[in-house]
């Protein structure tokens, strides 16, 4: 058995992730004049589910815990990640899924919020275990209509992934033969022979990178220390896991930013030149750790990583990451959730006073359910997205090469037409997609700010534009 890791930092204090989503949500009601009652209807989630059963491994039986919690029904189905953690509990659950109402709306996705969570670390489990485990985990959340394409549609989230939607997605189609053909709408972030989108893996982290360009390219922020160039900056990533690697790599391939230190639950590794995102990928795979990467120093066991200077800090592992604590030795001039709720509240007032910027998880880590819509309505549609666009440029490609031979007077070879016909992908549209989502939200986060200065902050610019929404439809259908 593996040894024993648990996800929270070793100096932090227990999560109180609740009551700061609370004070977030209560700060930002201050700016809104909602009718009586209202207000209480938003903030409470509606119901929580824990679900307990036993599995049958190793020849004995094992018990499991688990949640599903559905904040915000104003919007169904209810979207959100399923997480295996073994520091997992019924509060942080139900933190998770009031983000994920936040961020459908901000967003503008036809989702109310849900979150899930099984408390089990992973590592301690061998895979037809987790497998077992995973199956016998639906078939709870699926006698409790807590999971289907039009009640209750996971995704993957922290120690899940593409892997577990597979199964959780075979488990529900048995149980539900007579809806074979909607049943993969059931979860989202499967993989690509299950009824997956191109593009669903990495796309939290690129919505991170997508936030961040719309960031230092808006003339109305104020970049990070006053500069926009992301090819001459340095950037601390918490986290190595599916957000914080994609996130890591994209900046840095694409973007030319220097990853300086990688921080994970066993320590840093750091490089003052820049780590080589994808080697040290392949190190942790190899060697189940970042520490003892040959291309950087490695501090085994420290969790100061977070706090060395640099112009970009990006926490994608767990809540709760940067506390009272230690917020008064974050050295960063942006600070960009990627993680959720890795600012506790008094935290986050604490990097405003020192002038520290700060993007807010509901918008920077949208990146997920956006595509994880696209997904889910391919799913329901049957529509490969790469067709229509498909015969688009085929039409286009065929006006151009057309036009080619009208001028050269020589016909357009048919080879070239062919290699010309390329593209329309659905990598591609994904791409596309998720990037308009990311800028036209900044967009109304800014605008939004623009329009009322005394809001002050993106994060309660964003809570107050996405509780709007969620009033206006609460309202809409009478509450
Ligand atoms: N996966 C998604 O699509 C998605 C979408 C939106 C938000 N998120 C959020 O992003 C965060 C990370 O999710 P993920 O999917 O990348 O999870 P993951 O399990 O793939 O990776 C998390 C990583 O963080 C590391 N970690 C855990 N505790 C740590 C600690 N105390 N210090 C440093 N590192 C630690 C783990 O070892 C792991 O490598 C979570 O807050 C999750 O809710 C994920």
């Amino acid at each position: 058995m593996n040894k024993q890791f648990s996800n929270l930092a070793v100096d932090a204090p227990r999560s109180n992730f609740l009551e700061s989503v609370d004070r977030y949500f209560t700060h930002a009601l201050t700016f809104l004049n909602l009718p009586d009652g209202l207000a209480e209807r938003i903030t409470a989630c509606n119901s929580t589910y824990t679900v307990r059963f036993g599995v049958r491994l190793r020849g004995r039986m094992y018990s499991f815990v688990g949640w599903r919690s559905v904040h915000s029904e104003h919007r169904e189905p209810v979207k959100g990640g399923i997480r295996f953690s073994p520091d997992a509990d019924a509060e942080e659950v139900e933190a998770l899924a009031a983000l994920m109402t936040l961020k459908c709306s901000l967003t503008d996705l036809p989702f109310g919020g849900s979150k899930g969570a099984l408390k089990i670390n992973p590592s301690d489990w061998t895979q037809p275990e987790l497998e077992r485990i995973t199956r016998r985990f639906t078939q709870e959340l699926a006698k409790r209509g807590l999971i289907g394409p039009g009640v209750n549609v996971p995704a993957p989230d922290m120690g899940t992934g593409e892997r577990e939607m597979a199964w959780m997605m075979d488990e529900f189609r048995r149980a539900n033969p007579a809806d074979a053909i909607h049943s993969r709408a059931c979860v989202t972030g499967k993989p690509l022979s299950k009824g997956g989108i191109a593009g669903r893996t990495e796309a939290t982290g690129r919505g991170v990178q997508y936030a961040i360009h719309s960031y230092l390219q808006d003339p109305r922020t104020p970049g990070v220390r006053g500069r926009r160039d992301l090819g001459a900056m340095d950037v601390v990533v918490q986290g190595f896991g599916n957000v914080g690697y994609h996130a890591a790599k994209f900046l840095s391939e694409e973007d030319g930013a220097k990853i300086v230190v990688v921080a994970e639950r066993d320590g840093y590794v750091t490089n003052p030149d820049g780590l080589p995102v994808e080697a040290l990928k392949q190190h942790q795979l190899a060697t189940g750790s970042i520490l003892g990467f040959e291309h950087a120093t490695s501090f085994e066991g420290d969790m100061r990583g977070i706090e060395r200077p640099c112009d970009i800090l990006i926490p994608a592992a767990m809540e709760n990451a940067i506390h009272e604590g230690n917020a008064e030795r974050i050295e960063a001039g942006l600070v960009v959730e990627a993680a959720n709720g890795p600012l506790s509240f008094e935290a986050d007032q604490m990097l405003a006073r020192r002038g520290i910027v700060v993007l807010p998880d509901l918008y920077v880590n949208a990146g997920g359910v956006v595509v994880s819509y696209f997904e889910w309505v391919r799913n329901l549609t049957h529509i490969p997205f790469g067709l229509m666009e498909r015969r688009r440029r085929e039409r286009r490609n065929h006006t151009i090469a057309d036009a080619l031979e009208q001028m050269t007077g020589k016909p357009f070879p048919e080879d070239m037409r062919e290699g010309f016909l390329e593209g329309g992908r659905e990598i591609d549209l994904v791409r596309s997609g998720l990037e308009d989502v990311m800028r036209s939200t900044w967009a109304r986060i800014g605008d939004l700010l623009e329009a009322r200065p005394e809001l002050k902050d993106y994060r309660t610019a964003a809570y107050v534009a996405s509780i709007s929404e969620i009033a206006a439809a609460y309202e809409a259908i009478g509450i």
